[in-house]
């Protein structure tokens, strides 16, 4: 299904959302002036008695067996002690290949980043998501790319719309000269203003703080699989990384059996390495035909392998369904980095004795594009986006949405 929209349906979502808003009979004070007044259009969204019509998701993607008893197990991997010694290597290497080979999720403790810098992390995005819209609207994503702010992707899409508001940018790996070191503070004073610098440096030092542990993730992962030596294959592949970071804010919601925080989906880059802020859990796995909670240790992060890095071993380890449910009383903030490659490297496993190659070669600019573009990512994206890299030679209409052969030579 494809849910892209262009931008008058989006707007007109959002006049529609204004509407029911309105129609609602909860907007507490009508101010004079427009942005103040928009400001409180979509708080009051947000305290609907009932969600509206966009914002109600299909009972076969709410209705799966959600069992909050039955934990998913989830191995908790000391990073420090796996850069220690051979030991610590060992173990978990046998932990990140046993998760990895069934559901793609663990989490990492011993990662060496300050709790006050995952603190301020999560209390900038807290601060952030509470200024008025107009205020986060200077952020505003800019269509068919994936950073900048959103309320409920209502700028992309017009039906299953997440209860959520979100914050993304970009970050890039730092140049051997010690390039783009700011990128990301400089995104923040650029678009939000001068008085962002310091949010901005905050999460700038985060984001390296990410790089780093997944660098030794990598590593961990490159031994698992028997690439390991002279740095690993996979290490390498990701020197010089061009991550997404994302802030994600669930206000409570009127009916939170009817709709989803983030919808069943397979994340499409690498590596994601996920933060959620306090004991307010809401992320489910899908293992065994029912929802399983990830239930994180205080001081750790989750982890989850994503499409990007499936193919990068050719289907070993697995990309699992995921998606974030909301609470009717509380609110819940979570930061996610999406460790990806850079856009024009090709995506393709270390060369194997003989295995049958299960997706194409592909750049992470091609997936990026299709996803943002062709594709709301969910439960199939990788396989459907192997299908638009190389549409079956009888299927006229779906070369004609390919992509250009170009991208598909491109060489690392
Ligand atoms: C390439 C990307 C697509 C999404 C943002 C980045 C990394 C993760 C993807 C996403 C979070 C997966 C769930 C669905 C999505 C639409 C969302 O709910 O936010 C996804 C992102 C997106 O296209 O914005
Ligand atoms: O907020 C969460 O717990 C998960 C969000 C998620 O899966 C994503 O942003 O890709
Ligand atoms: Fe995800």
């Amino acid at each position: 299904m494809v849910y892209i929209s262009n931008a008058q349906d989006a707007s007109k979502l959002v006049v529609a959302m204004v509407e029911s808003a309105r129609g609602g009979g909860t907007l507490a004070a009508k101010r004079g002036e427009a942005d103040d007044d928009a400001a409180v259009v979509v708080l009051d969204l947000w305290r609907q008695p009932k969600i509206p019509a966009p914002f109600v998701w299909p009972r076969a993607d709410v209705a799966l067996p959600s069992s909050p008893t039955r934990e998913l197990d989830v191995p908790v991997v000391d990073l420090a002690a796996a850069l220690r010694d051979a030991a610590g290597m060992r173990r978990a290497v046998a932990q990140v290949a046993a998760a990895c080979a069934s559901h793609g999720f663990f989490q990492v403790s011993g990662h060496g980043v300050p709790p006050s810098l995952a603190r301020a992390a999560l209390d900038g995005a807290a601060g952030f998501f509470r200024l008025p819209l107009a205020a986060k609207q200077r952020a505003r994503r800019a269509p068919g790319t994936v950073t900048g702010y959103t309320a409920a992707h209502a700028d992309r899409f017009v039906s299953n719309l997440p209860w959520k508001e979100t914050l993304s940018f970009g970050h890039r790996h730092a140049n051997a000269a010690g390039n783009n070191n700011s990128s990301v503070a400089d995104y923040f004073s650029s678009t939000l203003g001068d008085s962002f610098k310091h949010l901005g440096e905050v999460y700038q030092e985060y984001c390296e703080a990410m790089e780093e542990v997944t660098k030794t993730i990598m590593a961990v992962l490159g031994e698992s699989l028997g690439v390991g030596g002279g740095g690993g294959y996979y290490r390498e592949f990701f020197e010089d990384s061009s991550s997404i970071m994302r802030c994600n804010y669930y206000p409570p919601c009127p009916e939170p059996e009817r709709t989803l925080g983030t919808g069943p989906h397979c994340d499409p880059s690498a590596l994601t390495v996920l933060l959620q802020d306090g004991d307010v859990d809401g992320l489910q796995v899908l293992v065994g035909g029912a929802w399983r909670p990830v239930r994180p240790e205080p001081g750790a992060f989750v982890v989850n392998i994503g499409d990007t890095f499936m193919a990068l071993t050719n289907g070993r380890y697995k990309s699992c369904l995921h998606r974030a449910v909301v609470h009717r009383e509380q609110e819940r903030r979570s930061l996610a980095f999406f460790l990806c490659p850079r856009e024009d490297r090709v995506v393709r496993p270390p060369a194997g004795a003989g295995e049958r190659r299960l997706y194409p070669d592909f750049t992470w600019a091609d997936l990026m594009r299709f996803t943002q573009r062709h594709y709301r990512a969910d439960t199939r994206t990788l396989d459907a986006f192997a299908r638009w890299l190389r549409p079956p030679a009888c299927s006229g209409a779906a070369t004609a949405a390919g992509p250009p052969t170009a991208t598909q030579a491109a060489t690392v």
